[in-house]
């Protein structure tokens, strides 16, 4: 039985003061909860919203970070760096560092491969453009990413991978797929992961939707068989909108 994960990448948004204020509001109003979930703040967000979140079982995930572990590489944060801070999740491929920053699938395995290498648990973003689902390629870009994105990645450290499938058209512009492609395209992943690894990899593994998801659709797109949680960009930047998304069941 998958437990619902929910998360919510801040992406370039809150300071460190409103993140720390954001934090202490959603863990009294999480009291009690027993929903996984995980905030991802920008890098210099981190170490304030580590400490408001102290004591409650809210992840603290960093967006991204470098594929190496130190050395000369300007303007770049490391796993070790996270992981002093106590952050031992990161979120990796995002649509966005894609798209903008030039991430490819082997650079982005690399640091995949890093972040387990250190003990991290990592939250895989993939998914298509919409000329890749209107040109027929849904499942040819999916099976790229995944594969590529977790080549080398033993059926042992498959416990520290999430999957996020975020089709980058929904990304940030009020569409949502339903939540039926959603979940057929969830349903594509899991049994690509049982041909990768095994069946019992694949039924163990989270895989959260994301683009678009709101209080007014999160409950119809997590009743699906296959979407396991939800990754959330502009509505967690609110306790007011992030909170009816992670008690979507209550
Ligand atoms: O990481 C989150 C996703 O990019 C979704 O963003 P969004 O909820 O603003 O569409």
């Amino acid at each position: 039985m998958r437990k619902h994960y929910i998360a919510g990448n801040w992406k370039m948004n809150m300071t460190p003061s409103e993140g720390a204020a954001f934090a202490k509001e959603l863990v009294s109003a999480l009291k009690g909860s027993t929903t996984k979930v995980m905030i991802a703040p920008p890098f210099v967000t981190i170490p304030a919203v580590v400490e408001a979140v102290k004591g409650s079982s809210i992840i603290v995930a960093a967006q991204n970070m470098s594929d190496n572990l130190n050395g000369a590489f300007t303007g770049e944060v490391s796993a070790l760096m996270l992981k002093d801070l106590g952050v031992n999740t990161v979120i990796l491929g995002h649509s966005e560092r894609r798209s903008l920053y030039g991430e490819t699938d082997q650079f982005i395995n690399k640091k995949v491969l890093l972040a387990l290498s250190q003990e991290m648990d990592v939250d895989l973003c993939i998914g298509e453009t919409l000329s890749e689902r209107e040109g027929g390629k849904l499942e040819e870009v999916l099976t790229r990413q995944v594969t590529e994105g977790l080549k080398g990645v033993s059926e042992q450290q498959m416990k520290r991978i999430t999957l996020a499938y975020e089709p980058v058209w929904a990304i940030g512009t009020g569409k949502t797929a339903t939540p039926e492609d959603a979940d057929a395209a969830h349903a594509f992943i899991r049994s690509l992961i049982a041909k990768l690894y095994t069946k019992g990899v694949a039924e163990e593994l989270i895989i959260q939707y994301g683009g678009s998801v709101k209080a007014s659709n999160a409950k119809a797109l997590m009743s699906k068989e296959h979407i396991d949680g939800a990754l959330v960009g502009g509505a967690s930047l609110s306790v007011e909108q992030f909170l009816p998304i992670v008690n979507f069941d209550k």
